[in-house]
C-alpha cells in the first residue's frame, strides 16, 4: 500500500554542514499496518515521516502509495490521503477557530473550497458522538474557541481530526512526547482506537519504548539514516524493553543509559 524504495536524502549536500538524514531507506506498509519508529536523536525518524508527506522531496528512490509514484507531488497534494499529527499540540488546531470549525475543516479537507463552515445538525450530531468518544467534556463545548484547551485536549482533537477522513496514511510524529504522563496515556490509547476502527496504515515516531512495544503490529529501529533493526508482528509480540536496549546497544556499540531512551 505505501512502499518505500531505497529513499536517501541528505542535507547540506558536499559543505561542511552535510547531514545524511535518509540513506537508501526501504520499508513497505501493507493495508492496516501500524508500524512504530524508534531510534536516537537524528536517525532520520522526522525525515522519513515529512518524506512520505511530501514536506521534503528526496534526492533518490521511490515512494509509492497505492501503486501510484508520489515523489513528484507537493505536501498539500499528498495531504488528500495523508493525515498528520505532530509533537506540537499547537500544531494541528487552529487555535482562533472554534471546535466545531475545526472538524468542519477536517471534514471538508480534499473537498473543493469555498462551502464556508456552516453545518448541517448531522454533521453537528456526529461531531458530539466523536467527541463524547474521547471522554473530555469536549462535546458540549463545540462553540469554544481551540485555543483554550489544554495541550491534551488540543492533541486528541488533532488526532481526531486527522482520522475523520480516513487517511490512507496516517503520520504521527512523537505526538504524545510534550503531554504529561497521564495525558500522553489519554492520547496513546485514543490512538489505539481510531487506527483500530479505521483499520489505518500509520507509522508513528516515538521515543517512548513501552509505547512502541505496545501500539502497532510491526517496529522498526533506526540509525543514521538507515532502518537497523525491523520486527514483524509475530516478532514484535515476543519484544521487551530489555531487549530493544539491548538491539540499541548492540548497534551503538556501548549500552546506552535506559532513562535517556525511556524520556
Ligand atoms: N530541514 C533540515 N535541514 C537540515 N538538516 C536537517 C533538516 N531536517 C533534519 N535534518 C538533519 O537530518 C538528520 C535527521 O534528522 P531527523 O529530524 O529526521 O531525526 P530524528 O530521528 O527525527 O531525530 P529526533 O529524535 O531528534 O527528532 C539530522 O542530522 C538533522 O540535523
Amino acid at each position: 500500500m505505501l512502499e518505500i524504495s531505497n529513499i536517501s536524502k541528505t542535507f547540506f549536500p558536499n559543505t561542511v554542514n552535510e547531514r545524511k538524514a535518509l540513506v537508501d531507506l526501504s520499508l513497505n506498509l501493507n493495508e492496516g499496518d501500524f508500524v512504530t519508529v524508534i531510534g536516537s536523536n537524528g536517525a532520520g525518524k522526522s525525515t522519513l515521516l515529512n518524506a512520505v508527506s511530501g514536506r521534503y522531496t528526496v534526492d533518490s528512490g521511490n515512494i509509492e502509495v497505492d501503486g501510484q509514484r508520489v515523489n513528484r507531488l507537493k505536501e498539500y497534494q499528498r495531504a488528500k490521503y495523508i493525515g498528520r499529527v505532530f509533537q506540537d499540540p499547537m500544531a494541528g488546531t487552529a487555535p482562533n477557530l472554534t471546535i466545531e470549525q475545526n472538524l468542519s475543516l477536517a471534514l471538508r479537507r480534499g473537498k473543493p473550497r469555498g462551502l464556508g463552515l456552516a453545518l448541517t445538525s448531522k454533521q453537528r450530531e456526529r461531531f458530539r458522538e466523536e467527541l463524547k468518544a474521547l471522554e473530555l467534556g469536549l462535546e458540549n463545548r463545540l462553540p469554544a474557541k481551540v485555543g483554550l484547551l489544554s495541550g491534551g485536549q488540543r492533541q486528541a482533537l488533532s488526532l481526531l481530526m486527522a482520522g475523520f477522513t480516513h487517511p490512507r496514511i496516517l503520520l504521527l510524529d512523537e505526538h504524545t512526547a510534550a503531554l504529561d504522563p497521564q495525558r500522553a496515556e489519554l492520547v496513546s490509547n485514543l490512538t489505539e482506537r481510531i487506527v483500530s476502527q479505521g483499520g489505518l496504515t500509520t507509522l508513528m515516531v516515538t521515543h517512548n519504548m513501552e509505547q512502541a512495544l505496545h501500539l502497532g503490529n510491526r517496529l522498526i529501529m533506526m540509525h543514521e539514516g538507515r532502518i537497523v533493526f525491523q520486527a514483524s508482528e509475530e516478532e514484535k509480540r515476543q519484544l521487551t524493553v530489555p531487549l530493544l536496549l539491548a538491539e540499541f546497544a548492540k548497534i551503538k556499540g556501548a549500552m546506552l543509559d535506559d532513562r535517556a531512551l525511556l524520556a
